[in-house]
């Protein structure tokens, strides 16, 4: 049988080692193959390759072939150690005619005290461009014929390609990683949060209207938009339809259309394949696809440029998107909520919003009014956000009647974020109850607003007054939970025991229905 030339059977090997990487699910298990296939084509019964690890900064053999467990321990190499540590090292390959006798050979694994036939060291690095991997070694018989210098190139080719895989794995597990941790992450923020209807507070019409559309939208798949000022809750609300659905296992995402520039508002939006732009190294999902069965709540929508908003229509009819740079669609089953401050009719008739959009966003609206609009919510608020805070800092604080006629008659353009905020702040500056000095001053200054709010709830007499709301909204809780005690405290975020401190301050008297 004719032989094979040498450089013949490295083309082969080259053919079959591409096979394999090809084919492998893991690097470990693909250069498990390699070694075998030197041991097949080469006679080579010893081999293996190590691998630089970062954390310990070492060389380890991670993969080898013909050799004994102890041996496998044996070898960590440090960088520039030995003949191995400094081929990595220098990244130059070495060969060795005698492992038994050369002193540079350090023979930390043993091998070549228990072979008994002379073996030829072949070692190549592992890098591809500047980056460097490792080491791959083979043991060989001595062989007339056999040419090194071709056999190291040889090698060396081997040697990128395992590099090119193994950077191809670690891309790969990267991404997988992102993908799951952003799921994780979609899925975890709203668990955290276990969002329940009765901690949106408040005891004004609105917010109770607010309370029983929420349950009526939450049952369904409809589109929702959600309009108020900023620091109302559409964010809040947003969350709770999503946790009262039955998408609430599913993942929830918040994109903000006014906070993301518009190339990558798209990109964060559909996702893109590998190579769709300059910078996509690999592909992404987007938001529509990571929230596939949940909920996408697009904030800001009045913000989302035009061209998108066309994109946006056509996901909503047809409930598919394709990623940027492919043509291939992709089903999504995504409910859309949205929200805005603006005015979005407005941003239509001003040809910023398209019509055709706003009207399919516009299923349900839900309209949050601004907290100088609903006083009455200001008292159960602040005692709300005292509790949570006071809970958190370990400190139970309250605030006297002169302040809370403050609070009462501030305009809050911040609305509940800025209430939130304020009580925050207070709690933490604070170790008694709180006074008017402990506010700061553009609380105070800002009185505009005062005899419009008096009017409005109908008081001159303010402290007393903060006390005949906070009756009224005992007695209307009651009211509407039929005189279940338990559940009108729930309504108003109180405590039974508080509920029932203030049945007795107030003299209310409990309806037995
Ligand atoms: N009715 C409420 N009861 C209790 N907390 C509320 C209520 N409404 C809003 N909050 C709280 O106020 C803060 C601001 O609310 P949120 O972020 O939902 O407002 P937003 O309208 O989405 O604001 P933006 O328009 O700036 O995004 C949050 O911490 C939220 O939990």
């Amino acid at each position: 049988m004719a032989r094979i030339s040498i450089k013949e059977g490295y083309l082969s090997i080259i053919h079959e080692v591409s096979k394999i990487l090809s084919k492998k699910n893991s690097l470990n298990e693909a250069l498990k193959e390699i070694l075998k296939i030197l041991y097949s084509y080469w006679d080579a019964p010893i081999s293996f390759v190590a691998l630089y690890d970062e954390q310990s900064a070492n060389l380890r053999i991670t993969e080898s072939f013909g050799m004994t467990k102890k041996e496998v321990s044996r070898g960590i190499f440090k960088k520039g150690e030995g003949i191995i540590g400094s081929i990595f090292k220098n990244e130059i390959p070495a060969v060795i005619y005698d492992i038994k006798t050369n002193p540079k050979y350090l023979n930390k694994t043993k091998i070549a005290k228990r072979v008994d036939r002379e073996l030829v060291f072949l070692g190549v690095p592992i890098k591809v461009g500047g980056e460097k991997f490792g080491v791959l070694c083979v043991y060989k018989e001595k062989d007339r014929e056999f040419s090194h210098d071709d056999a190291v190139k040889m090698l060396s080719t081997l040697a990128t390609l395992i590099g090119l895989t193994k950077k191809m794995y670690e891309r790969m597990e990267e991404e997988r990683k992102y993908w799951e941790e952003e799921k994780e992450l979609l899925l975890s923020n709203l668990s955290k949060d276990s969002i329940a209807l009765n901690d949106i507070i408040g005891v004004s019409d609105a917010i109770s209207n607010l309370k029983k559309m929420i349950l009526k939208v939450a049952a369904t798949d409809s589109t929702v938009l959600i309009t108020g000022e900023s620091g109302t809750g559409k964010s809040l609300i947003a969350k709770t339809i999503h946790k009262l659905s039955l998408r609430k296992n599913k993942p929830f995402a918040t994109i903000n259309c006014a906070a993301i520039p518009e190339n990558l508002l798209e990109s964060e939006l559909f996702g893109y394949e590998k190579g769709a732009f300059s910078g996509a190294i690999s592909r992404k999902k987007g938001k529509f696809e990571l929230t596939d069965g949940g909920t996408l709540f697009l904030d800001e929508i009045g913000d989302m440029p035009l061209s998108l908003q066309a994109k946006l229509l056509n996901v909503l009819q047809d409930k598919e998107i394709s990623r940027l740079g492919s043509e291939q669609t992709i089903s999504i089953d995504v409910r859309i909520i949205a929200a805005t401050n603006k005015d979005i009719k407005k941003l239509v008739s001003l040809g910023h919003f398209r019509e055709d959009l706003f009207y399919r966003i516009n299923v349900i609206p839900l309209h949050i009014p601004s907290l100088r609009e609903r006083k009455e919510d200001i008292p159960i608020l602040v005692d709300y956000f005292l509790r949570k805070f006071g809970e958190r800092y370990k400190k139970r604080l309250s605030v006297d009647n002169p302040t809370m006629k403050i609070l009462i008659n501030y305009r809050w353009p911040g609305n509940i974020r800025e209430l939130e905020n304020t009580i925050e702040r207070l709690i933490v500056m604070n170790d008694k109850r709180i006074t008017p000095e402990d506010l700061p001053d553009y609380l105070k200054e800002d009185i505009e607003f005062e005899k419009e709010i008096t009017d409005k709830v109908g008081f001159s007499d303010m402290p007393s007054t903060i006390e005949s709301i906070e009756k009224q909204q005992i007695q209307d809780a009651l009211k509407k939970t039929g005189y279940v005690k338990s559940k009108a405290a729930r309504l108003l975020g109180y405590t039974i025991r508080q509920l029932d401190y203030r049945i007795k301050k107030y003299d209310i008297k409990i309806q037995k229905l």
